[in-house]
């Protein structure tokens, strides 16, 4: 299932893309690009869109004053933390089409510690609708 927080179900290239993440506060809206942030990491995905990105700052946290958590996200329809092993239907779609730049988009958002994303397209509306709700659910 896990191949370091990413999902991957298949491997085909999507003439859409259709990529779900967990991104949504009680507005319903993502808090993820208010506050601009180095997204470099030595564990981000997206590496090479993530080096395009804005320049890091020089300095950076330093050990002695690590910098501010990120804000937790909260959920609409959950009060708490989903609980290790819970499958739940994704909070956003990220839709676009081919060549749009939605993996860009995807690998930003997905630096945020607080979302948790699929590797690749479920392809849930337009190839696998008839597997159910339950199979939809990661
Ligand atoms: N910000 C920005 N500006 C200009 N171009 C950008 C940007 N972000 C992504 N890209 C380019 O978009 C291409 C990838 O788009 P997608 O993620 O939709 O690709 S895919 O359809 O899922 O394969 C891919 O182009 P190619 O390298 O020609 O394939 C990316 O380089």
């Amino acid at each position: 299932m896990d191949n370091g927080g990413q999902w991957k179900r298949g491997s085909s290239r999507p003439r859409w893309l259709l990529s779900l993440l967990c991104c949504c506060d009680d507005l319903g809206r993502s808090r993820l690009l208010g506050a601009p942030r180095c997204l470099r990491g030595p564990g981000a995905g997206g590496q090479k869109l993530l080096q395009k990105s804005r320049a890091c700052d020089p300095a950076g946290p330093t050990p002695s004053a690590p910098a501010a958590p990120a804000p937790r996200l909260a959920s609409a329809n959950h009060s708490a933390p989903p609980k290790l092993g819970t499958k739940r239907l994704p909070q956003a779609l990220i839709v676009g089409v081919k060549k749009g730049g939605t993996r860009a988009v995807l690998e930003f958002i997905r630096a945020h510690p607080d979302v948790r994303a699929l590797g690749t397209e479920p392809h849930f509306f337009d190839r696998n609708y008839g597997r159910g709700l339950d199979w939809y659910r990661y």
